[in-house]
């Protein structure tokens, strides 16, 4: 994740713990990577909840500022309340490792262009994102489903969808201005082309635009993991 946000695209990058309990001044965009905070104990992002660093994040996300949340920081997003819903065992029962396909379903500040496809990797074992029929007829009807899996050629289709999703849902955006950005796919692991391809790159460039910074977005990328 810092590799991609300060080495290819550019931007101040700081790395901080999940013990600190404020933002470095001037932050533009919080991103919680991927991985497996706490181990994943009780459920996948369920500890990090009472992470001290947490009600920084949240202040932060109430207030608008941006918050890009991949996998496992998709998973301390609901954990926390900023989106919601929660990502449960993949159907399989499986991790699932590989590949996909996602379309963007609504345009906001990570998602520019409604109906492209992307390709990005996935490596997750709770991505089955689960909600009620109101949630989910909610986040429809407001325009906060930013990606979901599909075919090659944009088909969403059930044989597309990884963990079972319901809406083969992929990202969701929250926030008051849909500054916040869940993702279980995997972008900063295919942002360049020395990694199999640059799709991943597009919602990171899409909020430094929307952030009206270019280059000048000041990243923090909290290190919601226990040091082993
Ligand atoms: N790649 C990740 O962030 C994995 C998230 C979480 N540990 C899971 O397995 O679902």
């Amino acid at each position: 994740m810092v590799r991609t946000l300060r080495g290819v695209c550019g931007l101040s990058t700081t790395v901080i713990r999940h013990t600190e309990t404020e933002l470095p001044a001037g932050t533009d965009l919080v991103a919680i990577p991927g991985g497996f905070c706490y181990g994943d104990y009780l459920r996948a992002g369920a500890i990090a909840k009472v992470a001290p660093i947490i009600g920084a994040i949240v202040r932060h996300a109430n207030r608008g500022g941006y918050v890009l949340g991949v996998c496992n920081g998709f998973q301390i997003l609901t954990e926390v309340g900023l989106l919601p819903g929660a990502l449960t065992r993949n159907k399989s029962m499986q991790f699932a490792c590989g590949d996909v396909y996602v379309k963007v379903g609504a345009v906001g500040p990570y998602t520019p262009q409604v109906d492209a496809v992307w390709r990005l990797p996935i490596a997750h074992g709770e991505g089955r994102y689960q909600a009620t029929p109101a949630v989910l007829a909610e986040l429809e009807q407001s325009g906060r489903i930013a990606l979901q899996y599909c075919e090659k050629d944009g088909a969403i289709t059930e044989a597309s969808n990884p963990n079972g999703a319901d809406k083969n849902i992929a990202a969701l955006y929250g926030g008051p201005r849909k500054n916040v950005f869940g993702i279980m796919p995997h972008p900063e692991r295919m942002s360049e082309a020395i990694l199999g391809g640059i799709d991943g790159r597009i919602p990171f460039d899409a909020v430094i635009v929307a952030g009206g910074a270019a280059g000048g977005v000041h990243a923090t990328a909290p290190a919601a993991h226990t040091v082993g």
